[in-house]
C-alpha cells in the first residue's frame, strides 16, 4: 500500500523531502487508477517507491532512473543514524510491476518507462526533441573542390604560427571540421584555445556565405556571455594584426546575450517568447559554457533555432553539469576522440594537411577536443588535470608542496601558482587573505576601483550550510572586517558590501547569479551598482560600464565574499580560495574541484586535510541520461 504520512516514511528514508513524497503519492495514484485491481498491496508500494526514488534522481539532476540501478538497492539507508532506507528486489521483478501500469511511450500518463528507464514524461519529451534536432542537425555535409581551396587558404593566414610537425593541431581540425556541419562541439579546459578557434570557425563559415550570415551569441549566465564577447572581441583584435580581410572579421559580432534573454524568456514564466512559432532570427548560433545548460533550455532553444541554422557549442565536459536537470556536454561527448569517419577524415586531411584517427562507426563526427593549454600551464594545469583524473597521489603532492608559510609575508607576494592550507589554519588564513583582498576594496577610491578589486578575488565552497558553507564564511569574514574597523554592518547594506541576486527580477533586468557592489552614488546615498552587460567595454580601460540600482529595488540579495562552487561557474577571478567541508562529504567530487580550480587565472588556494580531499577524488558525479543513446 501507499503511505499515508511523510513524517513516517522520512524516519525510514535518509536525504528524503516532501516533494519526493508527495509527488510520488499523486503519480502512484493517477498511475493506479485504471489498474488499481490487478496490483496487489505489495506492488503497489512498490511501484511508490520506485516514483519516490526517480523524483529523488531528478533532484540529483538526473534525467531518468535506469530500473537496473533500484535492483537490490537500500535506498536511502544510512547505517550510522540506522535509519533502513527502502529495499528494493532485483530488476525483473521492479519491470513486472512497471508492466502493469500505463507508462510506455506511447501511453500519455506523466510518467515513461523507456529503455528501462523511467522518466517524467515532461523529461522524456524533452530529451527525444533534443536527440531528433541534434541527429539531423549532426550529418556531414562535404565541401566542394572551391570551398575547399578557399578555406584551405583562410585556415593557413588566420592561425598566427605554422603547426608543429608530428603533432596534431586540434584547432586547426576543428576549423576543418565544422565547416561541413550543422552542429560541432569543440570541448577543452580553461585556455585551449575554445574562443579563439571558434572565431576562426566563424570566419570560415562567413567566408562560405559571403560574409552574409546572421550571427547570434549566447550563454548560460550574464558573467559568461560577458566574457564570451570580451574574448571574441580579442580574437578579432588578433586577426586584425595578422593581416586577414577586415571585412570577413567585422561580419563576425561582439555581442553575447544570455540564453534567457535570446529566447525572450517572460517573468513568471517558463515559456519563452522565442519557439517552433516565432523561430529565431539567425543563421548561426553559438553558444559557449554549454557544460550549464540543462536539457529543458536546450530543448528550447532547438525549438527556436531554424532547422537550417548551424549551431556551434563551446563548454568544458570536465566541468561540472548544469545545477538542473541533464548533462548535456557529457552526453554529447567522449574522451579520448574515438576519431572521424573516412569522409570527413579526408576532408579534414585536405584543408589541414594533418590526418586524424578514422574510425567509420564513431558518434562523434560533431565534436573536437581541444587538449594543448595556451592560459595558465604552471601549477594550476597541473593541479586541474590530477584533480579531473582522480590521482590523488600527485594532487596531494602538489598541495603538500606549497603548504601556506606564516612567514610570507603577503599572499600576493607568493610567486607560486598553488597554495595549500591544511583546515585548522584555514581561520589564521582567511584573516590574512581578508585585510589582502576585502580591506583595499571597502578602501577603494572608487566604484570602478572596488569592482576591480572584488574580481582579484573569491572564497569558494562546495556547500551552502555547515561550519565551511557560503554562509558561515560570509559571517566571519564580516566578523575579521568588522575586527578591522573597517565601519561595515554585517547583516545590513554597507559601502563596499558585495552582493549576490537570488532571483530573477526581469524589471531590473538582474538575475539569479548576478553580482554587484553596495556603494555611494554622486549624491552620497547608498546604492547598488551592476556591470552592464549591454553597453560597450570600455575598451582603453578593459572595464565593462557599471549601472546603478535603488536599494528599495532590488530583488532578493545575499552577501557574496563566499559562493558556492556551482555559482561561480562560467566565472574567473585572479585568485581563488576552496575551503572545503572539515569531514568528507558526498558533494564533493573531481568535477566539483576541477570546476572551482579553473576559475582561478594566476592562484588557487585550497584549505582542506588530506582525508578530505583524498576522500573526495575517489568520487564521480554521475548523471543517468538516455540522451547520448538516442543520438
Ligand atoms: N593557437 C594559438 N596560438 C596562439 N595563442 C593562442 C592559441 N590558442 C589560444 N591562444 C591564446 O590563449 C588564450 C586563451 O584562449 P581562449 O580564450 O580562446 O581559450 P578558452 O578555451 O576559450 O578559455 P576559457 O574557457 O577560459 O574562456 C588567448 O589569449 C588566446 O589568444
Amino acid at each position: 500500500m501507499i503511505p499515508l504520512r511523510f513524517d513516517t516514511l522520512s524516519q525510514q528514508v535518509a536525504g528524503l523531502e516532501a516533494i519526493d513524497f508527495y509527488l510520488a503519492r499523486d503519480l502512484s495514484r493517477c498511475l493506479l487508477e485504471p489498474s488499481h485491481k490487478t496490483l496487489s498491496g505489495t506492488e503497489q508500494a512498490l511501484l511508490f517507491n520506485m516514483l519516490l526514488a526517480l523524483h529523488w534522481f531528478l533532484r540529483q539532476g538526473n534525467t531518468c532512473l535506469p530500473v537496473a540501478e533500484l535492483a537490490g538497492l537500500s535506498f536511502g539507508q544510512d547505517r550510522e543514524k540506522g535509519i533502513p532506507g527502502l529495499q528494493f528486489p532485483g530488476k525483473i521483478e521492479l519491470l513486472a510491476v512497471l508492466a502493469q501500469v500505463a507508462i510506455q511511450p506511447e501511453d500519455t500518463g506523466p510518467v515513461v518507462l523507456d529503455r528501462e528507464a523511467l522518466y517524467l514524461r515532461r523529461y522524456w519529451i524533452f530529451e527525444c526533441e533534443v536527440a531528433e534536432d541534434l541527429r539531423h542537425r549532426m550529418q556531414f555535409l562535404p565541401l566542394s573542390e572551391a570551398q575547399h581551396k578557399s578555406i584551405t587558404t583562410l585556415v593557413k593566414s588566420s592561425f598566427p604560427r605554422a603547426p608543429v610537425p608530428e603533432e596534431i593541431d586540434w584547432q586547426r581540425v576543428a576549423v576543418a571540421n565544422a565547416v561541413g556541419r550543422r552542429l560541432s562541439i569543440i570541448s577543452g579546459g580553461p585556455g585551449t584555445g575554445k574562443t579563439f578557434t571558434v572565431t576562426r570557425v566563424l570566419l570560415a563559415l562567413q567566408a562560405l556565405h559571403e560574409g552574409q550570415l546572421r550571427i547570434e551569441m549566447a550563454a548560460p549566465t550574464g558573467k559568461a556571455a560577458q566574457r564570451l564577447k570580451e574574448s571574441i572581441s580579442q580574437a578579432k583584435q588578433q586577426l586584425q594584426k595578422q593581416g586577414v580581410d577586415s571585412g570577413l572579421i567585422n561580419s563576425i559580432p561582439e555581442t553575447a546575450k544570455t540564453l534567457h534573454r535570446l529566447l525572450g524568456f517572460r517573468p513568471r514564466t517558463v515559456h519563452p517568447r522565442l519557439g517552433v512559432e516565432h523561430p529565431l532570427r539567425c543563421d548561426l548560433l553559438l553558444i559557449d559554457e554549454v557544460s550549464m545548460i540543462d536539457i529543458a533550455m536546450l530543448a528550447r532553444v532547438l525549438r527556436a533555432l531554424p532547422e537550417q541554422a548551424i549551431l556551434i557549442m563551446l563548454g568544458d565536459a570536465d566541468q561540472l553539469p548544469s545545477v538542473e536537470v541533464g548533462s548535456v556536454m557529457a552526453d554529447l561527448t567522449c574522451r579520448p576522440h574515438p576519431g572521424y569517419s573516412g569522409v570527413v577524415a579526408a576532408q579534414i586531411e585536405a584543408i589541414t594537411g594533418q590526418s586524424v584517427p578514422v574510425d567509420e562507426s564513431s558518434r562523434f563526427g560533431h565534436l573536437t577536443l581541444l587538449t594543448k593549454t595556451y592560459r595558465f600551464g604552471g601549477e594550476i594545469g597541473i593541479l586541474a588535470s590530477a584533480v579531473i583524473q582522480s590521482d590523488g597521489k600527485q594532487s596531494w603532492a602538489l598541495l603538500h608542496d606549497h603548504e601556506w608559510q606564516q612567514t610570507q609575508a603577503s599572499l600576493l607576494e607568493d610567486s607560486a601558482q598553488v597554495t595549500y592550507i591544511p583546515d585548522h589554519r584555514t581561520d589564521e588564513w582567511l584573516k590574512n587573505a581578508c585585510l589582502e583582498y576585502y580591506r583595499p576594496m571597502l578602501l577603494a577610491p572608487s566604484v570602478d576601483d572596488a569592482f576591480l578589486q572584488l574580481s582579484q578575488f573569491r572564497l569558494l565552497t562546495p556547500t551552502r550550510v555547515g561550519n565551511q558553507g557560503v554562509v558561515a564564511l560570509n559571517d566571519r569574514v564580516e566578523q575579521i572586517l568588522l575586527r578591522s574597523n573597517m565601519g561595515i554592518r554585517p547583516g545590513q547594506h554597507y559601502r563596499g558590501r558585495p552582493i549576490m541576486v537570488t532571483e530573477n527580477h526581469y524589471g531590473v533586468r538582474l538575475f539569479n547569479g548576478d553580482i554587484g557592489l553596495v556603494w555611494t552614488n554622486e549624491e552620497g546615498h547608498l546604492v547598488a551598482y551592476f556591470e552592464d552587460s549591454e553597453r560597450e567595454t570600455d575598451k582603453d580601460l578593459n572595464q565593462t560600464p557599471l549601472r546603478q540600482v535603488n536599494l528599495a529595488r532590488l530583488p532578493a540579495v545575499e552577501t557574496v565574499y563566499a559562493m558556492t562552487i556551482h555559482k561561480t561557474q562560467g566565472s574567473e577571478f585572479q585568485h581563488v580560495a576552496i575551503v572545503l567541508p572539515e569531514v568528507e562529504s558526498a558533494i564533493l567530487s573531481p568535477e566539483l574541484l576541477y570546476t572551482g580550480i579553473t576559475r582561478a587565472k594566476q592562484h588557487v588556494s585550497i584549505c582542506t586535510s588530506e582525508a578530505v580531499w583524498k576522500a573526495a577524488l575517489k568520487k564521480r558525479a554521475k548523471r543517468y541520461s538516455g540522451l547520448a543513446q538516442r543520438l
